[in-house]
């Protein structure tokens, strides 16, 4: 398989915040967090909903201010940012939202090659189709490429979705609730495909969710978000060994449902 990064260092720290502080007028939701993200590692963020991991990777991506805090993305000082070069630090990252929707009256090709053209400049035709058929090769979707979104599942969707940040050779991806919303089966594909994109993009990644299988078939390390801060962190096994009701009852309830 062809890699598109080729160098990293496990060691290297792409992400780096400390003291992070975030409230909406009186409700504090990020309290002083702290959190690392190191080159090539996916790492997935836990927490029930409104604890405010999506408010966390927003900020990361800088479509949110904090209040408080140091924040370093690749080598960036979020807090201290110029306006263009937050412009193209967001070219680095991946932004995977929850319902990423693609445009219904653009066919697949045309989805793919929205940011292309919107994002690099002088860009040839051979480049754009070749960078097309090599996302939707690693997304393995290339009978898709002339199709019409509504004509496609829910997974595929999703996928076509992720491809299309992809495209861009993201060096993090930010992923906001992967498999909100799909079957266990596709639910499945989409945590492959987060761990291929991992393999073959050496990306690092940053997965929030609430689904356990998703975490645990992705993560490489986990924290988990509880009243404001990151409580834990370790391998899956590692955090939920942890003798904390909180814990415990986000464990039981997932299986349960
Ligand atoms: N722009 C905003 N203005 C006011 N409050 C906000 C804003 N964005 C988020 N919040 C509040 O911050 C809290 C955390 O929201 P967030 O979306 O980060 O939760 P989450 O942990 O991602 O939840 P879920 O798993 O349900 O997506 C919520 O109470 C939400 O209402």
């Amino acid at each position: 398989m062809k890699k598109i990064h080729s160098k990293i260092d496990k060691n290297n720290k792409v992400i780096s915040i400390r003291g992070l502080k975030k409230a909406f007028d009186d409700f504090e939701v990020l309290k002083g967090v702290d959190l690392d993200l190191f080159q090539g590692e996916n790492l997935v963020v836990l927490g029930r909903s409104g604890t405010g991991k999506s408010v966390l990777i927003k900020i990361i991506a800088g479509l949110l201010k904090a209040d408080e805090g140091y924040i370093n993305v690749l080598g960036s000082d979020i807090m201290k940012i110029m306006p263009k070069e937050l412009d193209e630090l967001r070219l680095k990252l991946g932004f995977s939202f929850q319902n990423s929707a693609l445009y219904d009256s653009m066919t697949v090709r045309e989805n793919l090659e929205f940011p292309l053209i919107r994002h690099v400049k002088n860009i040839t035709r051979k480049e754009i189709d070749s960078r097309i058929e090599e996302t939707l090769d690693a997304i393995g979707l290339s009978q898709t490429i002339n199709q019409m979104p509504s004509e496609l599942s829910g997974g595929q969707r999703k996928r076509i979705g992720i491809g299309r940040t992809l495209i861009l050779n993201p060096e993090i991806m930010l992923y906001d609730e992967p498999t909100a919303g799909l079957d266990p089966i596709t639910s499945m594909d989409i945590n492959n495909l987060i761990n291929e994109v991992q393999e073959r993009y050496n990306t690092s990644s940053i997965i929030i969710t609430h689904d356990l299988t998703c975490a645990k078939s992705v993560g490489d390390r986990l924290v988990m978000l509880l009243d404001g801060q990151f409580q834990y962190q370790g391998t899956f096994e590692e955090v939920f060994e942890k003798n904390d009701e909180r814990v415990k009852l986000f464990y039981n309830y997932n299986f349960i449902e």
